[in-house]
């Protein structure tokens, strides 16, 4: 378990800054430990669990044997009202709300929206002949846009996005607030935004008061809902600015990340890039010129979707996360006592053979077959499933047939390294390459 308090702190977080978690950290102990092995981290003595059975266990028991637990940091910017600290009744309700905008339903009709706000995206950080362009960054101003304006409803101003960064900094920082440290310069962004929120909901509340809007039907859009919400008393003022924030931090730099590693990996491998560019040659022949995407064009985008899901086994934009056990738990023969940590990871099962035949080989055809429940698990599992995984599949796959038709494009760097703090990035932005395809 190492030393005391800090335990295997420093080798966890040296691999994870490598990106090389499973590899330096996981693996080695597997070998030496099994599947199930303990540690300490961050001041707690916590189990790390592998393998497909282990996660559906800890997953599918939340609330029951385990609740997930965030570092204060992230607690403290994300707000202890956000769907993340929130458990049982309390929880539903506000996963209720959030995921009626993030159903297929809810969806179908953000795709027009989702297809123009790409195309401006493009128009404007893309356009004008043959350049270099950092694909990663730019497609977080992307990201970030989409849930912001198509989800939410609320419109990005300059300057915006940066503040938002500031915090989702320090939100895995050490909880040190003093004048100029990382934790503290996001407390301050935290107060700026949630300033303008107040505004905004206030703003929309009585907007929606006047016009008896407040089912939210009409705009469909989610902070209309979280105002109906809170005119019909489910849920206070400062759980609607949690879960806004909340909201564009699971969403932003995870997206990015899959649609980075993706295009990555689809210049890694032209064979499969020409299967995909058929696939959406196909779907562009079928329409006007001109004519934008439906959610039922995005529904013949299979081989786009198994080749984000490969990317995605490889490259999880979220390793993994961490649960408290709120009982003793007898688990494979081990008892683990009320209070310690769980950490279950993506790795554990997405390099490990028994799953995925050739883990490190690059195959998108092996998502022909289904998959074995809780093996592939970049969106979690259990009642803390990603709330946004249709959100995330239609922003990747509208944004990949945008670019892939419109644009030929190469890696600049094709060995750019990938780090991690905590979340991974490509550490040099993935510059790439461009130019516009004829027409
Ligand atoms: C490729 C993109 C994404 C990935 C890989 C991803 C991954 C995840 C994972 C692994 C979890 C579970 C964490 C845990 O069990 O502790 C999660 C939860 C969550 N995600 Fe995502 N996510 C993505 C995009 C999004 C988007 C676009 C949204 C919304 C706009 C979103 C909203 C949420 C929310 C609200 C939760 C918390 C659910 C709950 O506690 O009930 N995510 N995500």
């Amino acid at each position: 378990m190492g030393f005391p308090w800090i335990g295997e702190t420093i080798d966890f977080y040296k691999a994870q800054k490598k990106n090389r978690l499973y590899e330096d950290f996981i693996q080695a102990r597997i070998q030496k430990h099994g599947q199930t092995f303990k540690t300490r981290l961050m001041g707690y003595p916590t189990v790390v669990v592998n393998g497909a059975e282990a996660n559906k266990f800890f997953l599918s028991n939340e609330f029951k044997l385990v609740v997930s637990s965030w570092p204060s940091s992230s607690v403290q910017l994300m707000g202890e009202n956000s769907i993340m600290e929130k458990q049982g009744e309390a929880h539903r309700c506000l996963r209720g709300i959030v995921a009626t905008s993030l159903s297929s339903t809810g969806l179908e009709n953000l795709v027009p929206r989702i297809c123009s706000t790409v195309e401006n995206h493009l128009e404007k950080h893309w356009n004008r002949g043959e350049k270099v362009i950092l694909l990663y960054s730019l497609t977080k101003v992307l990201t970030f846009t989409i849930v912001l304006e198509c989800l939410l409803g609320i419109e990005v101003k300059d300057g915006m996005l940066e503040v938002f960064e500031r915090v989702l900094e320090g939100v895995f920082a050490a909880p040190i607030n003093f004048p100029g440290s990382k934790f503290s310069r996001a407390k301050n962004a935290r107060k700026e935004i949630e300033n303008m929120l107040v505004d905004i909901t206030r703003e929309k509340r009585k907007e929606m008061e006047k016009m008896e809007q407040e089912n939210g039907e009409g705009e469909g859009i989610l902070l209309s809902r979280l105002v109906a919400a809170l005119i019909r008393g489910e849920i206070s003022e400062v759980e609607v600015l949690d879960n806004v924030v909340l909201l564009v931090f699971a969403a932003h730099d995870t997206t990015s990340f899959a649609i980075a590693m993706t295009l990555r990996m689809l210049a890694h491998h032209p064979n499969c890039y020409s299967i995909l560019l058929k696939e959406h040659n196909d779907i562009m022949r079928g329409k006007r010129p001109k004519e934008t995407l439906t959610f039922e064009d995005t529904k013949m985008m299979n081989y786009t979707w198994q080749v984000a899901r490969e990317s995605m086994r490889l490259f999880p934009p979220i390793f993994g996360s961490f649960r408290k056990a709120i009982h003793d738990i007898e688990y494979n023969g081990y008892t683990i006592p009320r209070g310690w940590k769980v950490l279950w990871t993506a790795y554990g099962t997405h390099y490990d053979p028994k799953y995925f035949e050739d883990p490190l080989s690059f195959n998108p055809s092996r998502f022909e077959d289904p998959i074995q429940p809780y093996a592939f698990v970049p969106f979690g599992g259990g009642p803390r499933l990603c709330a946004g995984y249709q959100l995330a599949k239609l922003n990747i796959l509208i944004f990949i047939h945008y670019v892939v038709t419109r644009y030929d494009w190469s890696l600049v760097s094709p060995d750019e390294p990938i780090t991690m703090d905590p979340l991974p990035f490509p550490s040099l932005g993935m510059p790439i390459r461009i130019s516009p395809k004829l027409p």
